[in-house]
């Protein structure tokens, strides 16, 4: 423990450490031994608990606390080490005096190799989570570990100080602490304002290549910072037994701390300060299932769909207002683009993985030219093909250069708004019309027929059942370019429905 040589000589790296934490419970899994063990996991241990206070709290506060004897507090942590070799532990809630003396004791009768202690006091909400009585046996406690990674509050309890009012303070006080105690200090920037969110490990005594050793991320915006101090201690505990070296622990946790707070929102646990995402990662790279991944393609282009339906043309599509001269310009271009699309849809064919996939894409494509034919036949009539509109040059560019070098995945998911958008649109303007009984006198009712019909419909969900299949079977780094290119994609839709009104009349 707290003797540097000692700890040293006796600190074995292992590429999955057994990291015992020994702390509080938080039952909506964000604090305490809940976190612990998933920042444990998440950063390559295995992880193990010993409880020492039971506490119904969530995201909003502690409701109560119910501390167990200390014979029992003792009779768990004998179970782990009687039996189990430790490599590291992390210690975080004591709650009072008497689990305290009951840890203190085990430490030196055990004396594991590496000890982190979150010094926990008060939580965010302005719990108590250790008893006043107890602050001073904690304090002794400290020169007992390896590293101790006080918020600035509890740091400045811990010196018997004011607490720091910047960061310079923080090191400061950071310095006294270790020149007093001997041992490391993690000093946390949390609790700062300002862009960054500094931290810092402070050894006065030459254990780090510098006294003061700094590592700066970039402050997230959020409110779901609940357990991150658990998290940081018993992740440094994880990493440190891989590493054996502070600074180089303290800079992975920090970057995967960073990535967990960022990705907080999308777990949506609880209604007040929310955990953070210590699985970030392995969220990721796992693969989607069912329909996932389409679906949070559609989620990430609301705005888009939204914007679609305020367009002047398609409002006045719907009502049936729209100028002729609108409706042609859209018309001509649309038969340009269907013939290129059919060119892509034929790659996507090739690329397929199974024979379904590529009769699919084939049919698609052989349809496309008989939608062009009608186009020409019913709206266009015998004008010439027009030259392509500056939006139309930009879409085909895009849907031609993906079609070159694009997966299949990539090519397939260029080809998905087309057909999702279209069926979209179909489908809501053909019930509007049609409830207000219009279908007859309304003057674009059969050509919005085309999108409308079940067979198109059908077609969409097929393609958006095989961009499905294909994102599964895709790596993670794919994914994230069909995302991409998804967006682009329907971001041209929306500018190919706004074309009439910029260039029809030019
Ligand atoms: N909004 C934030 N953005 C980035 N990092 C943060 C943020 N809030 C806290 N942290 C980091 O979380 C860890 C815990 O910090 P802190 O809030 O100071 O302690 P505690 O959670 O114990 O009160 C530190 O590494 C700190 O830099
Ligand atoms: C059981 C338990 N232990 C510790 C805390 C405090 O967690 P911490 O990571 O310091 O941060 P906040 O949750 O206070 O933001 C806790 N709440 N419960």
């Amino acid at each position: 423990m707290s003797n540097v040589n000692e700890h040293a000589s006796r600190l074995l790296l292992r590429a999955t450490p057994r990291v015992l934490s020994i702390a509080g419970t938080d039952p909506t899994g964000g604090a305490g031994i809940q976190a612990d063990l998933k920042s444990i996991a998440a950063n390559g241990g295995y992880g193990m608990a010993v409880v020492t206070a039971l506490v119904a709290q969530n995201t909003h506060g502690v409701l109560a606390v119910h501390t167990p004897s200390v014979e029992f507090l003792r009779q768990q942590l004998d179970a782990v080490s009687h039996d189990v070799q430790i490599d590291a532990v992390k210690i975080g809630m004591l709650a009072e005096l008497a689990v305290i003396d009951e840890v203190r004791s085990w430490l030196q009768a055990t004396r594991p190799p590496l000890v982190v202690l979150d010094p926990v006091m008060v939580s965010t909400s302005g719990d108590r989570l250790l008893a006043a009585s107890a602050e001073q046996a904690l304090r002794n406690l400290v020169s007992l570990v390896d590293l101790v990674t006080p918020n600035l509050p509890e740091l400045a309890v811990l010196l018997q100080e004011e607490p720091a009012a910047n960061w310079a303070e923080a090191l400061e006080q950071g310095k006294r602490l270790s020149t007093a105690t001997g041992v490391t200090v993690l000093v946390k920037g949390g609790h700062l304002t300002g862009a960054d969110c500094p931290d810092a490990l402070v050894n006065s005594h030459g254990l780090l290549a510098e006294t003061v050793v700094e590592f700066v991320s970039p402050r997230v915006v959020t409110n779901n910072t609940h357990g991150t101090g658990c998290s940081l201690s018993s992740a440094m505990a994880t990493v440190q037994a891989q590493t054996g070296d502070w600074a180089a622990s303290l800079s992975r946790v920090k970057e995967w701390l960073n990535d967990a707070l960022a990705h907080a929102h999308s777990l949506e646990v609880g209604s007040g300060n929310g955990p953070i995402h210590h699985f970030h990662q392995l969220f990721a790279d796992r693969a989607p299932r069912g329909r996932e991944f389409s679906e949070s393609l559609w989620a990430g282009i609301t705005s888009i769909r939204s914007r679609i339906f305020e367009l002047p043309f398609i409002v006045a599509l719907g009502n049936g207002t729209l100028d002729g001269v609108d409706f042609a310009y859209y018309l001509a271009q649309d038969a340009v683009c269907l013939n290129t699309y059919s060119h892509v849809l034929t790659r996507a064919s090739r690329l397929a993985p199974t024979e379904e996939e590529q009769r699919f894409w084939a049919n698609s494509a052989q349809l496309c030219l008989e939608v062009e034919a009608e186009l020409h036949r019913s709206w266009v009539g015998d004008h010439p093909q027009p030259a392509p509109g500056l939006v139309t040059k930009g879409y085909l560019d895009h849907l031609l250069a993906v079609g070159v070098q694009g997966s299949y995945a990539v090519v397939v998911v260029a080809l998905l708004p087309r057909f999702w958008l279209n069926a979209e649109l179909g489908e809501r303007l053909q019930a509007e019309i049609l409830a207000q009984g219009r279908a007859e006198a309304h003057p674009y009712a059969a050509w919005l027929e085309t999108y409308s019909n079940q067979a198109f419909v059908d077609s969409a969900r097929r393609a958006v059942a095989f961009v499905d299949a294909a994102a599964a079977a895709a790596s993670s780094g794919e994914r994230q370019n069909m995302k991409a290119v998804f967006e682009q994609s329907s971001q041209f839709e929306l500018d190919f429905f706004d074309s009439p009104r910029l260039h029809a009349r030019l």
